[in-house]
């Protein structure tokens, strides 16, 4: 029995589609959602990033703008900018892209912006608000994650998960939202012991930690539901995630193909949350 895959492309192009009916109606009231994306540097994957928010932002009829700066740019002159963007009353999101240069702090940066237009929910006060259950911006990833299970009905309270990885914009935040779908929450990382043992026992495993072929068929219960959320360019050119996807497959009950899974849900979570920055600020 081979796994169902969960078609993160197809699931975001049908959010995308109601999204732009709400935003036709939101135009014809005069409020246009916008988004403004900051990128530092000439990272090629950054760039390639932000190419595809602007691509989905126009599909659905956001407005949106990137504003391109060197890698020399100061610390001050983007907290300059974003003060700019936070005082701007036609900007609804800010998002600067990470990573940012060795020589800007970015915690600092993340705390600079306006919690309201802070559409990755990336900033203190929103992951507050995210952990205490109130409503807010939720982080992206996070989001997209918790819809593509929801999209196939896969039970998650009282499922037991396990995260591997524990950034502050991935790992850590959704074993935190699904937690608050009353999920067990188990996080592993680069010091967990036996991780394999903790993997095995996984109703819902997901997978972020930026290495390829990180987990197989080995790691995983019979019939549980894979999220791989691993972006990983080859030397050929080409994507894949953390988890090896044709071995993965025979065990999985679900499980999500990268490209086409995570990455797709993420940005349209990002749109998602800039029509709720507009309808909160302009509406
Ligand atoms: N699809 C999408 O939309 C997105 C995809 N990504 C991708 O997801 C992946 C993770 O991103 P991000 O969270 O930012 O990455 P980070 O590099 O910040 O975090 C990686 C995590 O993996 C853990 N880790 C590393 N090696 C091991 C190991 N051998 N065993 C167990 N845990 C390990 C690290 O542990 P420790 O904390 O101890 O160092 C860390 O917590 C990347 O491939 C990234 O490109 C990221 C954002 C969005
Ligand atoms: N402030 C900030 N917010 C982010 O949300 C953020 C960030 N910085 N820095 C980098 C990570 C990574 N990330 C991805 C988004 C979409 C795809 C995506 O759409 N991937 C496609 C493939 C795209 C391609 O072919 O290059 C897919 O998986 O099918 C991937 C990765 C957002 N991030």
């Amino acid at each position: 029995m081979s796994a169902e895959i969960i078609n993160g492309k197809e699931l975001a192009q049908q959010l995308k589609d109601n999204m732009k009916n709400e935003v036709t109606e939101l135009r014809d009231k005069g409020i246009t959602p916008h988004l403004t994306v900051v990128l530092i540097g000439d990272n090629p994957a950054s760039k390639s990033y932000v190419k595809g928010k602007k691509k989905a932002s126009a599909e659905t009829g956001i407005s949106s703008d990137i504003i391109e700066l060197p890698d020399s740019t100061s610390e001050e002159k983007l907290l300059q900018l974003i003060s700019e963007l936070n005082n701007d009353p036609e900007v609804d999101g800010i998002l600067v892209q990470l990573p940012l240069p060795e020589h800007i702090a970015e915690q600092k940066v993340i705390e600079y912006i306006d919690p309201g237009k802070d559409v990755d929910g990336f900033h203190p006060v929103n992951i507050g608000r995210m952990m205490t259950g109130k409503d807010t911006f939720l982080p992206c990833t996070p989001f997209g994650i918790v819809t593509m299970l929801k999209s196939k009905n896969i039970a998650i309270s009282g499922q037991h998960v396990v995260v591997i990885g524990r950034s502050n914009i991935v790992g850590k935040p959704v074993g935190q939202l699904l937690l608050n779908e009353n999920a067990t929450v188990t996080y592993c990382h680069s010091k967990t012991k036996g991780l394999k043992q903790f993997t095995k026992m996984a109703d819902i495993l997901i997978v972020a930690v930026g290495i390829p072929g990180a987990i197989g068929a080995d790691h995983i219960k019979p019939g549980a539901a894979i999220i791989d959320v691993g972006i990983n360019r080859l030397a050929d050119g080409s994507l894949t995630g953390d988890v090896d996807f044709e071995e993965a497959k025979e065990v999985a009950s679900y499980i999500t193909p990268v490209p086409k899974g995570v990455g797709p849900m993420t940005i349209t979570m990002l749109l998602q949350n800039t029509i709720k920055a507009a309808k909160g600020r302009k509406a």
